[in-house]
């Protein structure tokens, strides 16, 4: 919109365990970054309080337009209501019916996740000479998302994340500790906290290169893969398909998306 100043740009990522916010200058480069607990009980007063107290507390520059992604209803419309009573500012909602240059290729294209589709540009500057991406992102779900050139989003998979995985081994093991979710020396554990380690970071390590493999296998040509996500760094080192870590892919890739509607 001709006119209205556009920048610093907020981008926030609503996902199911944490909220992902940057803030973008003109060149799009993200000049900060934070990530904070998503509770859904917050209302927009509440949103609008932490959103204020980072800023300040940074002294960062306030907002002058705004990208919103979310999975966790109702918190994208409670976000968009806090910009606009107290930062006045619109927020743009990610939906694949307001992407026009995107071909979301699914049964039912609105069901898909918003963070999937910021994944979709995110990724983009990855393909190089490939013709696929496949951005594995490691949050309260593991999504597999595979991308084809030209903005295409072709499907994927979605996998129980890790964390979760441990949470209800834990809740049905009654002799079993809490373990930090941490590679293990050797796969062979010599005590509970081991093996239980082996099984739930080399053997979560082992179900995403499988699949990674079995969807390169389905593609038609060959595909880059990326690791995003909560859980990222501690598994992508470990994992032997994935090609490139990038802790703030959904962040920049809505960066990228507001820049190109
Ligand atoms: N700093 C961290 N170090 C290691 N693991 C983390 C960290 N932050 C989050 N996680 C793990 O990542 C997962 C959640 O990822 P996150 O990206 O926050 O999810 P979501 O996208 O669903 O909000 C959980 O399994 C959590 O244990
Ligand atoms: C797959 C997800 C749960 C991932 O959310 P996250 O783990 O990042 O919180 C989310 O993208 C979602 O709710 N998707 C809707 C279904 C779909 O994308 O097909
Ligand atoms: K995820």
């Amino acid at each position: 919109m001709p006119g209205v100043p556009a920048f610093p740009l907020l981008a926030v990522d609503i996902g199911n365990t944490s909220t992902v916010i940057g803030l973008a200058d003109e060149q799009l480069n993200l000049t900060n970054t934070w990530r904070i607990r998503t509770n859904r009980e917050h209302l927009p007063d509440d949103l609008a309080m932490r959103l204020h107290g980072l800023l300040q507390l940074t002294g960062a520059p306030m907002p002058r337009a705004a990208i919103l992604s979310s999975v966790a209803p109702p918190l994208g419309e409670n976000y968009a209501l806090a910009l606009r009573r107290h930062f006045a500012v619109e927020a743009f909602e990610v939906r694949a019916t307001n992407l026009p240059d995107v071909s979301v290729e699914l049964d039912v294209p609105d069901a898909v996740g918003a963070d999937r589709l910021c994944n979709l540009f995110g990724a983009e500057k990855y393909l190089g000479h490939h013709e696929y991406a496949v951005v594995v992102d490691f949050g309260t779900s593991t999504n597999f998302d595979v991308i084809g050139r030209g903005r295409r989003f072709l499907g994927g998979v979605l996998a129980t994340g890790a964390q979760v995985s441990a949470d209800a081994l834990f809740s049905r093991a009654a002799k079993l500790p809490r373990i930090t979710l941490q590679a293990p020396a050797t796969a062979i554990g010599k005590n509970t906290t081991h093996a239980l380690q082996s099984g739930l970071v080399f053997g979560y390590a082992e179900m995403v290169d499988g699949l990674l493999r079995r969807i390169r296998a389905e593609l038609p040509g060959p595909a880059v893969a990326i690791a995003t996500g909560g859980f990222s760094r501690t598994i992508e080192g470990i994992c032997r398909e994935i090609d490139h870590y990038d802790e703030t892919l959904t962040l920049r890739g809505l960066v990228e998306l507001w820049a190109s509607r």
